[in-house]
């Protein structure tokens, strides 16, 4: 199966979030909603997209005591989004409690648990405390985030084979750290082009600065799919 994009919307200006999903919209797209929008927009913009149609991955990346989690978590799946994360570092109560928060629900959103952030590289892991190599420390909390009930995890392209390969192929792979061999790459460590990240099978490629700060986003877009449509045929 292709990857789906999600077009992260990294701004604070709602018109500039509208005018990009009004020009992506006909390509469906997902649009994630992150911090910079959701804290200077708020649940109003998340509830204007998804009036119009637009699925939405609500990118706030819980990390917290088990009750708090599952209540914002609870709240965001009462507005209707299809995605939202976690920290997997939240620990196997964390994640159990919030899954557990939409038991009652007929449909819930996809949790998602952030493993190690696809900005930081081995050095900052070590810094941080974390002695593991990086890829087996993805792989362990993967893992846990499985154990506890969560969907799938948020990666680099990099681990997707990995993780399919430990965890299994249904075990969904988001994968922020793309970059088309055109653009920059910003503050991002661990990534990998479109294709190479179609190819070993991610799920769900989360892309912002490529597309949204590209002089004309909808080519920027046009070229990033035909790129993946041509790794997988
Ligand atoms: O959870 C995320 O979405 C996320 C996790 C991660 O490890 N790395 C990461 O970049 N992200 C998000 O993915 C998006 C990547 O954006 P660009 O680097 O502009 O393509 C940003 O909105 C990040 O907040």
């Amino acid at each position: 199966m292709s990857s789906t994009i999600v077009v992260a919307l990294d701004t604070r200006d709602r018109l500039a979030a509208k005018s990009i999903v009004a020009e992506l919209a006909p390509h469906n797209p997902w649009f994630k909603v992150g911090k910079a929008l959701f804290v200077s927009k708020g649940t109003a913009i998340v509830e204007e997209l998804m009036e119009n149609g637009a699925n939405i991955f609500l990118d706030l990346k819980f990390h917290d005591i088990p009750n708090t989690v599952a209540e914002a978590a609870r709240a965001a799946a009462d507005i209707g989004v299809r995605m939202l994360n976690v920290h997997c570092l939240g620990g196997r109560k964390m994640m159990e409690t919030t899954i557990n928060s939409m038991a009652d629900l007929s449909s819930r959103p996809l949790v998602v648990g952030v493993t190690i952030l696809t900005s930081m590289n081995q050095g900052d892991l070590d810094e941080v405390g974390v002695r593991e190599p990086l890829q087996e420390e993805v792989l362990r909390l993967a893992r846990l985030a499985r154990d506890s009930g969560l969907d799938g995890v948020v990666c680099s392209p990099q681990e997707t084979e990995l993780i399919k390969s430990e965890l299994g192929s249904d075990f969904l792979t988001v994968t922020p750290g793309i970059r088309p061999a055109w653009s920059a790459t910003d503050d991002q460590s661990r990534i990998t082009t479109p294709a190479d990240a179609a190819r070993m099978g991610t799920d769900y490629m989360v892309i912002g600065r490529p597309i949204i700060k590209h002089q004309r986003p909808l080519e920027a877009y046009e070229s990033i799919q035909k790129e993946i449509q041509s790794a997988v045929q």
